[in-house]
């Protein structure tokens, strides 16, 4: 497999870059030539880098796009259909990660865990005590697509005494959750509303003011999916406006660039979409991008295929 050529078009991760290496021609944008396009593949992508139509097209002999990520939403999926071309990510081995995170923001967000630490470096509590927080268990917790990852975060939040219900495309009876094909029903009836679903045409904006005003003043939104599943000028407000209560924050529309005005909102928990970023996890997940690509280039069954 050594002379077939495998393009990253950004560094990634250092331990799949250095087993792609092993086993093929990596190139990346600093390596590449007009001789070496026509070697190239495959290409190795992850959640924030785009495998758009121009990128497809200047690859005449591209054959699979593997991505280092569950999300495949910047992949051109129907250009790659319409050239033949195999997509692969990476399901399962991050669910755990991600859904210990979208917890962790909950966590961080209602018992105000950020804030307290900066209360207690600051010196602060030598001069009194830290105001009393939110309890997080036993809220109603709504999660927006019941996935692997949606399915997940609720194992978790039903240990901490929560009742689950969701909203997704189609009921999941086997679940036991409660159902609402309605969003807003999900918002108005939840304390904790937990954004888990994939980014589609359909879901772009899920969340906009109405769901946010559903939710209220006393609610808090988790959001671990895309950035974009969010109106966000709208959550910045409802914030700032106190019409929502928290929000804890993954993924942002424009990342990493995020609007000034959440960082000087106390009742806002952010993090560099790094939810399934663990040396575990990200380990497994090189080996998964791996194997597919062994698999594919030995003209055996895909592992977790896309398309
Ligand atoms: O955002 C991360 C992923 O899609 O894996």
């Amino acid at each position: 497999m050594e002379s077939i050529g495998v393009l990253m078009p950004c560094p990634i991760y250092g331990y799949l870059e250095q087993e792609l290496a092993k086993r093929f021609k990596l190139f990346n944008p600093s390596n590449i030539s007009e001789e070496s396009i026509n070697s190239i593949r495959a290409v190795v992508c992850s959640a924030k880098i785009c495998v758009d139509t121009h990128l497809i097209e200047s690859l005449p002999k591209l054959e699979i796009v593997s991505t280092f990520s569950v999300g495949y939403d910047k992949i051109d999926l129907a250009k790659c259909r319409e050239k033949n071309i195999r997509v692969t990510n990476t399901p399962d081995v991050l669910s755990d990660d991600v859904a210990d995170t979208a917890i962790g923001l909950a966590l961080a967000v209602l018992r105000k865990i950020c804030v307290s630490d900066r209360y207690v470096r600051n010196g602060h509590w030598i001069k009194s005590d830290f105001p009393l927080t939110t309890k997080f268990s036993g809220k109603a917790v709504g999660i927006v697509g019941l996935g692997r990852i949606g399915s997940a975060i609720a194992k978790r939040a039903a240990a901490f005494g929560c009742p689950i219900s969701y909203h997704s495309r189609s009921e999941k009876t086997e679940s036991g959750y409660k159902y609402y094909p309605n969003i807003l029903d999900l918002a108005s009836n939840s304390e904790v509303l937990i954004v888990a679903c994939t980014l589609t045409k359909e879901t772009h904006h899920i969340v906009n003011r109405q769901v946010i005003d559903a939710l209220g003043p006393k609610g808090v939104i988790i959001n671990i999916g895309r950035g974009q599943h969010i109106d966000q000028p709208e959550l910045v407000s409802a914030l700032s406006e106190g019409r929502l209560g928290g929000a804890g924050l993954d993924v942002f529309e424009d990342e990493p660039e995020l609007p000034e005005q959440l960082f000087g909102l106390e009742n806002v928990v952010l993090s560099p979409h790094a939810a399934s970023d663990t040396v575990e996890t990200c380990n497994a997940m090189a080996d998964l991008v791996l194997s597919n690509l062994e698999a594919y280039f030995l003209n055996k069954p895909l592992l977790t295929p896309v398309v």
